[in-house]
Formats: C-alpha cells, sequence, structure tokens
C-alpha cells in the first residue's frame, strides 16, 4: 500500500486528451471539407492540409483521442472515471477544456443537462456532460460504501479577471441579487501557499439529483457575448469545483477525514480576438479573457522549458489553478477541435498548444487526513466568525457608512488590493532575486572557502620557497668562489692555449705539407683504383668467360660420357654377340668333333677288321701300322680329353 501510495506520489504528466466534435449544421450546409482525421486505436490526430497545391500532413499523438463518432459516455467512462476515482481516495484533480469557440468545451464539460431530459430514477440523458456525470459517479461510489461523507460544490466565473459567484443564494432580494452578481469577488492568498475566493459560496449537495438546479442556476448567471463566430459563445472561464469530505475509522478508533476535490474548468474560446470579431466594446473583454489565456500559455511554456520563473501571479485563472500547472495536482487538459477546413488554423494552434502541455510534470500528493475534532475546531471557527457577522447585521452594531462612500472605499480598497497584489509580485521577484543573490552569495562564500586553502597552500608554499631561497644564495656564494677559481684556471689555460697555438702553426705548416703529400698520394691511391678497377672488371668478365666455359667444357663431357656409355654399351652387346657366336660354333664344331670321333672309330674298327684279316698277310706292315694307329689314338685321346675339358 505504501509503495503504491509513493509510486502515486512521483512526477505525472498532465495528462491530454484530445476530441474532435462532428461537423455541425452550418458546416454541413456548407459542404465544408475535412481535414481533421483521428485515429482512436493509434491516439493519433492528423491534419491534412494542402499548401501551394502539396498534399501536407501533420500527425499529433495524445493519450486519448476521441472522434467525432466518440458519445459523451464513451469520454467519460474512459478518461474521467478513474480522475473520479483517485478524487475519492484524496487526491485534487483537475479537468480543463481548452479549445476554440464552439468546438464542444461547455459540451463536454456541462452538455445537454436539464432535469427533463433526465431518465428515471435519476438517470442522465445521453448527453449529460462531465460534471453531472461526475458528480453522479461521487454519490454512487460513496452510497454503496456506505460511506459518511459531505459533498460541497461552488461555481464561479471568471470574466473580464474579475470573479463572479455563479452559486449566488436566490433568497436575496432582486436588487441585492443584482448587487451580488455584480460585485466581483476577491482573491486572496489562503496563508497556506494556496488562494482563496472570499465569499464565494459553497452549496452542499446531497444527492446527484441536485446537479440538475445547480448547473441550471449556474449557466443562467453566465455571461454570454454575441460575436460572429457563435452566437452562444461563452466568453468566460468557468470552474466547477467539488469538495469531498469521507469521514474514516482508524483500527485505533480514531475518526479522520479524507478529502479530495475536482476542479473541472471550461476555458473560453481559445481564438485570436480578430477572428471572433469582437469590436469596441468588446475590446478590453477580450483583452483580459486573453490575459488569462496569454498567461496561462506564458504559464504553460515556463514550466515546459523549466524556467526559473512561472508567472502564476499575472493572471486570476493562473493564481487559481497555480497547483493543477506543475502542483500537486492531478491534471486533465481536453483539447475539443472542430474537423473542418475553416477551423484550421485554430485547430493547428490548439493542437500544437495541447500536445506542449503535455509535457508539464505534477507531483500529485494525496492530501493530508484530518483527525475529525481538528475538523470540528475549524469548523466551530468560521461558525463564530459567521456569527459575529449575524450579530452585528442584525443588532446594526457593525460599522454602517453611505454608499458612495462604500463605493468610494470599495474603490480604494480595490486599488490597494491590486497594489498589494503588485507587492507580492514585486516580492516574489525580489525573493527570487535574495534567492539567486543567496546563491551567489553561497558561491562567493565557497570561493573565498577555496581561495582561504590556496593561501595556505601558497604560504607553505612560500616558506619552503624561501628555505630554497637561503639554501640556494649559500649555493650562490659558493658558486662564485668556484667561478673565481674558474677565472684563474681560464686564464692559465689561455697562456697554455697561445703556447699550443704556436705549436699549433708550426703543425699547421707540416700539416699543409702533409696535405701536399697527402694529396699526391690520394693521386696516385685514385690512379691504383682506376687500374684495380679495370683489372676487376678484367677479372670479371675472365671469370664470367672461363665459367661458360666451363660449363660448355661440363656439357661436353657429360654428353661425352653420355655417348660413351652407350658405345660401351654397344661393345657390351657386341661382346655378348660374339660370344653367343663362338659358343654356337664351338657347340657345332664339337658336334663334328663327336661325329668325326664316332667315323673314326667305325673306320678304326673296320682298319682292325681289315687288320685282323690282313694281319696274317700283312705282318711286317702291320706292326708298323699298329704302331702307327697306336700313336694316332693317342693323339685323337688328347684332342677329345682337350674336349671334354673345354667343355
Ligand atoms: N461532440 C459533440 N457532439 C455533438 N454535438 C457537439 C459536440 N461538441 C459540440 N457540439 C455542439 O456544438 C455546439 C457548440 O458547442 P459548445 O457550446 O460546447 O462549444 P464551446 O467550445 O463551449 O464554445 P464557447 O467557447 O463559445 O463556449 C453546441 O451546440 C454543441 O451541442
Amino acid at each position: 500500500m505504501s509503495s503504491s501510495r509513493s509510486e502515486k506520489e512521483k512526477a505525472v504528466n498532465v495528462q491530454v486528451l484530445l476530441r474532435c466534435r462532428p461537423f455541425n449544421e452550418d458546416e454541413l450546409r456548407s459542404n465544408a471539407p475535412q481535414v481533421v482525421t483521428c485515429n482512436e486505436l493509434q491516439r493519433e490526430v492528423a491534419i491534412s492540409q494542402n499548401i501551394a497545391g502539396k498534399q501536407i500532413d501533420r500527425v499529433f499523438t495524445f493519450d486519448k483521442v476521441f472522434g467525432p463518432s466518440a458519445k459523451q459516455q464513451d469520454l467519460y467512462d474512459q478518461a474521467v472515471v478513474p480522475i473520479v476515482n483517485e478524487v475519492l481516495e484524496g487526491f485534487n484533480c483537475t479537468i480543463f477544456a481548452y479549445g476554440q469557440t464552439g468546438t464542444g468545451k461547455t459540451y463536454t464539460m456541462e452538455g445537454e443537462c436539464k432535469r427533463s431530459k433526465s431518465g428515471p430514477k435519476g438517470q442522465l440523458p445521453p448527453d449529460a456532460g462531465v460534471i453531472p456525470r461526475a458528480v453522479k459517479q461521487i454519490f454512487d461510489t460513496l452510497e454503496s460504501q456506505n460511506a459518511e461523507y459531505s459533498v460541497k460544490v461552488t461555481f464561479l466565473e471568471l470574466y473580464n479577471e474579475e470573479i463572479t459567484d455563479l452559486l449566488a443564494p436566490e433568497e436575496l432580494s432582486k436588487a441585492a441579487l443584482e448587487e451580488k452578481q455584480k460585485k466581483p469577488l476577491p482573491l486572496m492568498e489562503d496563508g497556506k501557499g494556496g488562494v482563496l475566493v472570499r465569499g464565494l459560496e459553497e452549496e452542499i449537495v446531497t444527492s446527484a439529483g441536485e446537479i440538475f438546479t445547480l448547473l441550471e442556476r449556474g449557466s443562467a448567471k453566465r455571461r454570454t457575448a454575441e460575436t460572429l463566430l457563435n452566437k452562444q459563445s461563452s466568453r468566460s472561464h468557468s470552474l466547477f469545483s467539488i469538495t469531498i469530505h469521507i469521514k474514516e475509522a482508524t483500527p485505533e478508533g480514531e475518526e479522520l477525514i479524507k478529502c479530495g476535490k475536482l476542479n473541472l474548468v471550461d476555458l473560453a474560446g481559445s481564438e485570436n480576438i480578430s477572428r471572433s470579431g469582437a469590436r469596441e466594446g468588446r475590446a478590453r473583454e477580450a483583452g483580459e479573457i486573453n490575459k488569462s489565456l496569454l498567461t496561462l500559455g506564458r504559464v504553460i511554456t515556463a514550466l515546459v522549458e523549466h524556467l526559473g520563473h512561472i508567472p502564476y501571479r499575472d493572471s486570476k485563472l493562473t493564481r487559481l489553478l497555480r497547483d493543477s500547472l506543475g502542483g500537486r495536482t492531478k491534471t486533465c487538459i481536453i483539447a475539443t477541435v472542430s474537423p473542418s477546413v475553416y477551423c484550421l488554423e485554430e485547430t493547428l494552434s490548439t493542437l500544437d498548444y495541447a500536445h506542449r502541455a503535455k509535457n508539464i510534470k505534477n507531483r500529485p500528493e494525496v492530501n493530508q487526513k484530518m483527525m475529525k475534532s481538528t475538523l470540528i475546531k475549524d469548523l466551530y471557527g468560521e461558525i463564530d466568525r459567521l456569527k459575529a457577522e449575524v450579530y452585528a447585521a442584525r443588532e446594526k452594531v457593525g460599522v454602517y457608512i453611505p454608499k458612495e462612500r462604500y463605493y468610494q472605499e470599495e474603490s480604494e480598497r480595490k486599488a490597494m488590493a491590486d497594489q498589494i497584489e503588485q507587492m507580492n509580485v514585486t516580492l516574489e521577484t525580489n525573493q527570487k532575486q535574495r534567492d539567486d543573490l543567496q546563491e551567489k552569495y553561497n558561491t562567493r562564500l565557497q570561493q573565498c572557502s577555496d581561495l582561504s586553502k590556496k593561501l595556505e597552500a601558497t604560504e607553505e608554499s612560500l616558506e619552503y620557497t624561501s628555505q630554497l631561497l637561503a639554501t640556494t644564495k649559500e649555493d650562490l656564494k659558493q658558486c662564485q668562489y668556484t667561478l673565481k677559481e674558474k677565472d684563474f684556471i681560464i686564464s692559465e689555460q689561455k697562456k697554455a692555449e697561445n703556447a699550443l697555438v704556436q705549436q699549433a702553426c708550426a703543425l699547421q705548416s707540416d700539416l699543409e705539407k702533409s696535405m701536399h703529400d697527402n694529396a699526391s698520394l690520394h693521386s696516385k691511391i685514385d690512379r691504383e683504383d682506376k687500374l684495380n678497377t679495370a683489372n676487376r672488371s678484367i677479372v670479371n668478365n675472365f671469370q664470367a668467360d672461363l665459367v661458360g666455359k666451363i660449363n660448355a667444357l661440363c656439357d661436353t663431357v657429360v654428353s661425352f660420357m653420355s655417348r660413351q656409355k652407350e658405345q660401351l654399351k654397344y661393345v657390351e652387346d657386341l661382346c655378348q654377340s660374339c660370344l653367343q657366336f663362338y659358343d654356337k660354333s664351338l657347340m657345332e664344331l664339337k658336334k663334328k668333333v663327336l661325329a668325326s670321333r664316332a667315323l673314326y672309330i667305325s673306320h678304326i674298327d673296320t682298319v682292325q677288321n681289315v687288320v685282323r684279316l690282313h694281319k696274317a698277310s700283312i705282318n711286317g706292315s702291320l706292326e708298323e701300322m699298329s704302331t702307327l694307329a697306336a700313336s694316332n689314338y693317342c693323339a685323337l685321346e688328347e684332342v677329345s680329353s682337350h674336349f671334354s675339358l673345354s667343355e
């Protein structure tokens, strides 16, 4: 519960709704083109413009958008029900209707609200606006909760920067009533940072049905002025406030009073005075209406742009609604527009105005609950004050003065009130200046303390520097002594230098000679170098030539070797074939020898046979022949053994 409460007390943006009314009869008759399109789901309003033959669309997004077909009930259920619930929870809430004359501000806030049109059991007519519906919701809720409560309403009109009570009592005589109606009510500081309208009637309402009487009474008194735009145009701002006190009991049995307030504001038409066509006698009226609207605009700008000074005090409207703009009240603005092209300029200005107002942040706070006893004490105080006033009137013990003097004093009082107001403004400015100066003073103080710290640091560093200086002076003395020493050394060195110079001259002439020799040596070396270079190039050429030749030789050797290999192979093949041929011949020869041997053996046998045959006959020669044959045989044996060996 406490976390949800702290959640609610955070900054919240003013809720801005847009309502576009349907075409009215005049617009339908003149066939006015439609330039406003509402997309309720996307919460967008698109304006189609034709500028120099080009179609230009502008789209605005709001918290809620209600198109021409939206009914009073739809707007109330979606936008106002949650606000009234918060009022019943103890918050202060404000609903503004802002827009051009004739776009439906009064229709939205009050609507058609005649008792004759109400349904059975106090049912509201379908055209009933926010005020009667809110009153009904409040009573329905409180009655369903069986709560002990009181509901008070006030209804005032702000016209030409003058406040009039729209609920002035009717029991006064006609003259007194007129007097009272004319008499503007002063706006006063309530001493708690707010303002109150002195003498404003607070009407206690006990049932929702009473609202018809109140609205009819108020509307009848509301001033309207005829303009070219709207015959019923309301040129004043109206503020209907409902204050609810609800009794609650704490667990400890203590009685607390919870208080919530709902302000319902129907602003005057937002259009420019030149466009509305008001002239002459109405100039001041328009100026004053504009003063309040202009100041409202300036307050919104100052809040949105976070300017330091918010000019609440510049108009009565902004003084009255101060808490609803950047204060602790929950605020909702219903911007109303016409769909027709004839109102395009004013529609765009309303949309811009409302869109900017979306950025105002309020910090709604739930009203502190009061102890019943405290409230009763306050009320007793009020009753005593009123009793004293009644007693003075009845007993004629009050102060009585002539009418002229009274008016004179009233005007003086008014002048003084204005002066006081002016002084309050000056006071506020002075306070602001004082705050600025205080801030500057604080900054200066801070700067001063910073400077003192810096001074301390500087003094410390000065002391350190002085010590450093003393040491440095000592060092300087030392340096001067060293310098003198060095001077002496330098003079001695100069003498030595002169001697060295003479020596150097002699050395220089030697050097020149050496240089000459050196030069000739150099020329020789150059020549040598050239020669060497030439030789090196010859050697290089030779080397290159040699390398070429060696490479060629290598190639030749390689080719020769390969040729030699080929030849060797050829010789080997040749030898192989020779050997084969030799083997073949040998085989043939062997065969022939074997054949010859066989032949010979057969011949021998034959011969032996012949010999045997002729043995007897040829004894002498046989012996001879046998020897010969034996020797032949031996020789043959030798050959055959030789062949068998070679095999
Ligand atoms: N949403 C709507 N639906 C039907 N009729 C509407 C709607 N809005 C406005 N009207 C009608 O348009 C006419 C002008 O509306 P209304 O008097 O509320 O305008 P206004 O903005 O209050 O003007 P003014 O600034 O002069 O008070 C009325 O007749 C009203 O019934």
